[in-house]
């Protein structure tokens, strides 16, 4: 049977990263991969286990097809490399990192996608933005801004088959939450 595609969404600073880091042995032990992304950040701005780029680069491998999905934001692209498909043709689960705004487009692309959306109280959020200290304090005012317009708007709309994870409490209570929606 066919692997089924995970797609972790939510808010910069929700924690995907983070839950994704904490959960990764556990999501090993079932046979879930966790997919490294293509991003054009560079290779000093840390965070996440990802390839980095340039864009010329990105618009090359884009060019040749090497990503199964691609999108932009935060003046940023991101690619998913094509490796999934064959993981997910062979069975494995791939957990990706992704984009609220490329929703529509994966679940076009992958209609039996199982979707996580990740959320924490504003407020909180600013402040691990905040202490997180990889953007500028006027990046993160943009991306408090993307977050207001989106969410709302996605659980409205998507609220079908669309799991909520909130994680402004403990990261461990997080991962339980997770493991326990893969299983359902
Ligand atoms: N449950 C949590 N409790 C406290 N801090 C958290 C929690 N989850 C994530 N963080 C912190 O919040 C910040 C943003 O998390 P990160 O994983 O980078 O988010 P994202 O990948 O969604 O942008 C990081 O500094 C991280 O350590
Ligand atoms: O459409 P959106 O849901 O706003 O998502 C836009 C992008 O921002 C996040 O990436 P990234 O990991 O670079 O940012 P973050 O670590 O700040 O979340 C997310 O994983 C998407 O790639």
């Amino acid at each position: 049977m066919a692997g089924r595609l995970i797609y972790l969404i939510g808010p910069s600073g929700s924690g995907k990263d983070s839950l994704l880091d904490a959960a990764r042995p556990r999501l090993a032990e079932r046979g879930c991969r966790i997919v490294r992304r293509v991003i054009t950040r560079s290779a000093e701005a840390v965070g996440e286990a990802a390839q980095g780029v340039s864009p010329a680069q990105f618009a090359v491998m884009e060019a040749q097809g090497a990503f199964a999905l691609s999108w932009q934001a935060n003046g940023l692209s991101y690619g998913i490399p094509k490796d999934i498909d064959a993981w997910l043709a062979a069975g494995d689960d791939v957990l990706v990192n992704g984009s609220r705004a490329h929703l529509a487009q994966t679940r076009e692309r992958y209609p039996a996608s199982l979707v996580l959306l990740l959320t924490v109280d504003q407020a909180v959020l600013r402040q691990r933005l905040i202490a997180r200290g990889r953007e500028s304090l006027a990046d993160i005012e943009e991306r408090l801004a993307r977050n207001a317009r989106f969410t709302a708007q996605l659980i409205a709309d998507d609220a079908t088959g669309v799991f909520v994870l909130d994680n402004s409490g403990p990261l461990e209570h997080t991962v339980e939450r997770l493991l326990h929606c893969l299983n359902v």
